[in-house]
């Protein structure tokens, strides 16, 4: 399957990395609406949710069709401090009018059992992407991913069975090797038939994985695995720090 190369862009600072994410954000949720009168996005945990809040201070967000899900999740309460739930709303729906229930959280009523747990929130994709017969993977406007300093991103870690997963559209893991080790993750099929996929690393300490990723993509790791089928499209906001190994080519950053 053909995909795009991807488009790399480098910041020199944090701010100006949140200050263009919220304004690529911002085209990306203009043309889905304009499209379909609806705007998909599915978010990770991490460092992530923190830099989505330069989106508070921008004009033209139209909140109310947004339509939240996430990237991967961990399967506890969603009050406990590793929920990813938490994180966002503490870092990022606290600050802008999303309309709660536009924002598809795991059912934890099923934590004692990661497949009902995986398989209810397949179920609610299914929902907002009409009959999963018609449509063989899910199409996100747009997925915003984080990587850790292993290659994993979601919930989907290196030499992980998960990466070869092909049917279903999220799968459970209980041996996450990053804490805590029971998730649910989207799986590469459907961050591969996204609309537009974003990576987002900050900071000298994600340099060497972020060369690995980009420039030796033979390697496998799991974020080199991310490759949106043509005409979707992978992006990658770094800032200088995260950037500095690296050779692959930057684009300058132009909406
Ligand atoms: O729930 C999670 O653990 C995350 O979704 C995970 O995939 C994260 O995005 C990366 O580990 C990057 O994390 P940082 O942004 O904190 O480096």
């Amino acid at each position: 399957m053909v995909a795009a190369a991807p488009v790399v862009c480098s910041f020199p600072s944090s701010k100006e990395l949140s200050d263009a994410l919220a304004d690529f954000v911002v085209k990306a949720q203009k043309e889905a609406i304009e499209k379909k009168g609806r705007f998909t996005i599915a978010l990770s945990g991490g460092s992530l949710p923190k830099q989505l809040s330069a989106l508070a201070h921008k004009t033209g967000v139209k909140w109310n069709k947004w339509h939240v899900f996430y990237a991967d999740e961990r399967a506890v309460p969603l009050d406990d401090p590793d929920s990813n739930h938490l994180l966002c709303t503490n870092e990022f729906y606290s600050k802008v009018p999303i309309p709660k229930e536009h924002i598809h959280t795991i059912d934890t009523s099923l934590l004692d059992d990661m497949e009902e747990l995986s398989d209810a929130y397949e179920k609610e994709l299914i929902q907002e992407f009409a009959n999963r017969n018609t449509a063989r993977f899910p199409m996100f406007d747009l997925i915003l991913l984080g990587t850790g300093p292993d290659g994993h991103t979601a919930s989907l870690f290196p030499g992980h069975e998960l990466l070869t997963e092909e049917d279903r559209w999220v799968a459970p893991i209980e041996d996450s090797p990053k804490p805590p080790p029971k998730r649910i993750t989207l799986t590469l099929p459907v961050l591969n038939h996204a609309v537009r996929v974003a990576f987002v690393a900050a900071g000298e300490g994600k340099a060497d994985i972020i060369k690995t990723i980009l420039d030796k993509p033979e390697e496998g790791l799991p974020a080199s695995r991310v490759r949106p089928v043509a005409p979707g499209q992978l992006y990658w906001f770094l800032d200088d720090g995260a950037a500095s190994k690296l050779e692959y080519p930057k684009t300058p950053f132009k909406l």
